[in-house]
């Protein structure tokens, strides 16, 4: 199957701090990779390196096999290439409405925008719920959901999700995965950074180890079952 995206020696970091090392990944379109590993070892700053908020200093990126090394964060999300960041970053002082249509901001076409919040309120309708309520009452679970909401108002291909269950309850994690699920029933791919195990486990296809700016260890999620040491040092030893 071919990839939606593949990168290759991916060298990245901050001013005078290399943090990524020679990254290469493919994901398969529909497929959903899981990015695992400590903190601090670089896993957002890849997804940073991928949306292209980061400069690359070497290596190669390609989305639906077209390079991408040059391309802007806005062509990039104009090719469905959407990064939804940790900490939901949504603008408290707007609507649940107003935050997800930022998300659309590239699309001119105001019946396409109307069509994409209907599928958002769709998957999420406590957002139908709360569409006129400011951002900054809503919960943690709503954040997320709004926040995730955004990034599908891009019309995502590829959706980038740093740590979707950090500080959610077990029920509202249960609630975003299965939402999670539909939208990959439906042909998105996924690459999600994740420390959740029994999550991971069951949703990812495969799975990326990183450490130190670099991929160590790569498998399924079935070898990552099957492998004990994955488990316990970094997926809290199911
Ligand atoms: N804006 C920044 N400026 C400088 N250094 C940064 C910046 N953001 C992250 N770093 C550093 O880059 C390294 C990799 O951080 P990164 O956030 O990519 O790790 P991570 O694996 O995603 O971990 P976490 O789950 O804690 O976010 C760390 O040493 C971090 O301190």
């Amino acid at each position: 199957m071919s990839a939606v995206l593949s990168c290759s020696g991916l060298v990245s970091g901050y001013l005078n701090r290399p943090v990524l090392h020679g990254v290469s990944l493919d994901i398969p379109q529909q497929g959903v990779m899981a990015l695992i590993g400590p903190n601090g070892h670089g896993k957002t700053t890849l997804l940073r390196t991928l949306s292209g908020f980061l400069t690359l200093r070497a290596g190669h990126i390609s989305l639906n096999g077209t390079d991408i090394n040059r391309a802007s964060v806005h062509a990039r999300v104009e090719s469905g290439l959407i990064h939804v960041p940790q900490g939901d970053q949504l603008f408290t002082e707007m609507t649940v409405e107003e935050n997800l249509l930022m998300g659309a901001y590239l699309c001119v076409d105001g019946a396409e925008v109307s069509n994409r919040l209907n599928e958002v309120f769709a998957l999420f309708p406590k957002l139908k719920d709360r569409r006129n309520q400011m951002a900054s009452g809503l919960s943690g679970g709503e954040r997320r959901m709004v926040g995730i909401g955004r990034g599908l108002m891009a019309d995502a291909k590829l959706l980038m999700l740093d740590e979707p269950s950090l500080g959610l309850a077990p029920l509202v994690i249960e609630q975003i995965y299965e939402a999670l699920g539909h939208l990959r029933q439906s042909g998105m791919a996924f690459l999600v950074v994740e420390e959740n195990p029994s999550r991971l486990l069951s949703f990812a296809d495969s799975l990326c180890l990183m450490d130190a700016g670099h991929i160590v260890w790569r498998g399924t999620a079935e070898e990552a079952k099957s492998s004990g040491d994955i488990l316990k040092t970094y997926l809290g030893g199911q």
